[in-house]
Formats: structure tokens, sequence, C-alpha cells
């Protein structure tokens, strides 16, 4: 398959709705703006592809639907209401920074049709090529059991196996993956580099935030697929300022899930 990279490194960012949310009720305008101000910084080097949570969390900002009883449901017409709302703040803060934005909403069926498949890569290389940065959310109106079970992290580790990313960056509201123990007595010390992950699924607690879906678990089953096309997964603290600019520049603590190294 054509990928049409150019020389620039390509990072997919995953965002999650913790990060979005700065941990709140409300979509931050300000990480956004801090998160298009690293794009700028970066943008020489590196082109971005961005995969965002955060519609069913923009939606509950101003509206509480009455449930039918189906949860997810309810969840596919919160996501439905908010995914224009967040689409506004980004394109809104984006440009003011001279960026520019699209949207692409994917489902997990289209990474198993190969038309589909060569449809998304040739879309977002076109939108790469003329310096639009594809922002990703699930297509949730159409999801099955992806927005109980699963969520972007996934998504976003197939979106970067398909489009050759030399990077997966998820952002959520840790400084990584933390060992167990200091999980537990609330010291959290972060494992810097790993390849094995059955050893980092052991470290895995079952809790996870306000907003958040699948938890680490299923960020470590994202690194799993990342791994398989070799590709480094990172997970950084995206609530902190310029995390990704830091990350690269090594001044922060955050996991690195790196490729298998097997002994010969
Ligand atoms: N070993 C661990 N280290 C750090 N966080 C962990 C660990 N195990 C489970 N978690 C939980 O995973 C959460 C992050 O996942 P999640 O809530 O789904 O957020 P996001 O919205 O970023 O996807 C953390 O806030 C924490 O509660
Ligand atoms: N597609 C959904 C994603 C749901 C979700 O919570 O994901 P995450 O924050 O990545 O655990 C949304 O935009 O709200």
């Amino acid at each position: 398959m054509e990928t049409g990279k150019s020389d620039k490194k390509r990072i997919v960012l995953k965002i999650g709705s913790n990060v979005l949310t700065k941990e709140t009720d409300h979509i931050s305008r300000g990480k956004i703006e801090d998160i298009g101000n690293q794009i700028v910084a970066l943008q020489d080097r590196y082109e971005f592809v961005i995969v965002s949570s955060g519609a069913i969390a923009v939606a509950k900002q101003f509206v509480n639907l009455e449930s039918n009883g189906k949860e997810i449901t309810v969840k596919q017409a919160l996501a439905s209401i908010g995914q224009p709302h967040l689409m506004r703040i980004f394109q809104e803060s984006f440009r003011d920074l001279g960026l520019l934005t699209s949207q692409c909403l994917l489902s997990y069926s289209d990474f198993e049709r190969e038309q589909s498949k060569k449809n998304i890569v040739n879309t977002i290389n076109v939108l790469i090529a003329n310096n639009y940065i594809p922002i990703i959310n699930e297509n949730d109106t159409v999801a099955t059991d992806e927005i109980k079970f699963g969520d972007n992290d996934k998504l976003a580790a197939l979106t970067a196996c398909l489009l050759e990313a030399d990077l997966l960056l998820i952002a959520t509201n840790t400084n990584g993956i933390c060992t167990k123990e200091s999980v537990e007595n609330k010291t959290f010390k972060t494992i810097d580099e790993v390849d094995d992950l059955e050893l980092l699924n052991n470290e895995i607690v079952s809790s996870t935030s306000k907003h958040g879906t699948g938890g680490m678990k299923s960020k470590v089953q994202a690194a799993s697929i990342t791994q398989d096309c070799d590709i480094e997964t990172w997970i950084a603290n995206g609530l902190e300022d310029n995390f990704m600019v830091n990350a690269i520049n090594n001044t922060v603590p955050f996991t690195k899930i790196i490729k298998p190294v097997y002994n010969e």
C-alpha cells in the first residue's frame, strides 16, 4: 500500500477524555491550546495525526439525556451531540495558532476491509500533505460494544499501524504506567522502559479515572498491536503542560513500550 509519507516522523497522538477535561466536567480549551502549541513547536520535525476522545464528556457538560435503560445507546447519543462541539473547539483553538484541522470518524470494521483501509490511508495522506491535522474519533453511532469495553486506545493503535507511524503517544492522566505497589501505596513510580507486555499487565490495577473507559489495560492492549508492527508506544501525562515536547526531550517520567528485545 502506498503510504505517501514525508521525511518527518509521524506521531499518532491519542488524547483521553481525562486529559481533555483536565479531570473536570468541562473540556479544557487551555489543554487543547497546549497541544496546539506543542504541535507548532514540533512541526518542523514531526507530523501529527490526533485520535481524540471527549465527545461524550463534552456533551455531558450541557445535556442530561433520558436513559432508555440501554446505557450504550445513551452514550452513542451523547457522542453524537458532543462530537461537533469537540471539533469546533479544536478548530477554533488550532486556527488561532495557524493550524488546520479535519475530522475522520472511523469504525473498527473499517480496519478489516482492504478498500476501506486504502481509503483511510489515502485520505489522511492528502490531508497531511496539505497541512491539515486529521482528528480521528470512533464513529460511535455505529459502534457495537466498544464504547463500553474498549476505547480509543485500540483505535489509535490500529491507526498507527495502518499509517505506518513512527510513534504512538498516548496522553493519559498519570506519569505513564506505574508499578502496582506504588499505585497501591500512592507513591507512583513510573516504569520507564519495557518490552515484556505480560510483565506490564501484572502491574495494572483495575481502576479507571473519572471519564476514562478502558483504564491502563486497554493501553497495554494497544501497545501489543503497535509492537506487532514495530512501532513504539509512549504513555505520558497529558495533564502536564508541554508533555509531548518534554517526553521527546526525556525530561519527564513516562513509559516507553519498546519492540521486544530477544535474547539470542
Ligand atoms: N499501573 C498503573 N499505573 C498508572 N495508572 C493505572 C495503573 N493501573 C491502572 N491505572 C488507571 O488507569 C487510568 C488511566 O486510564 P483511563 O482512566 O482509561 O484514562 P484515559 O481517559 O486517559 O484513557 C489511571 O487514571 C489509573 O486509574
Ligand atoms: N469515542 C468516545 C471515547 C470514550 C472514552 O472515554 O475514551 P477514553 O477517554 O480514551 O478512555 C468519546 O469521544 O467520548
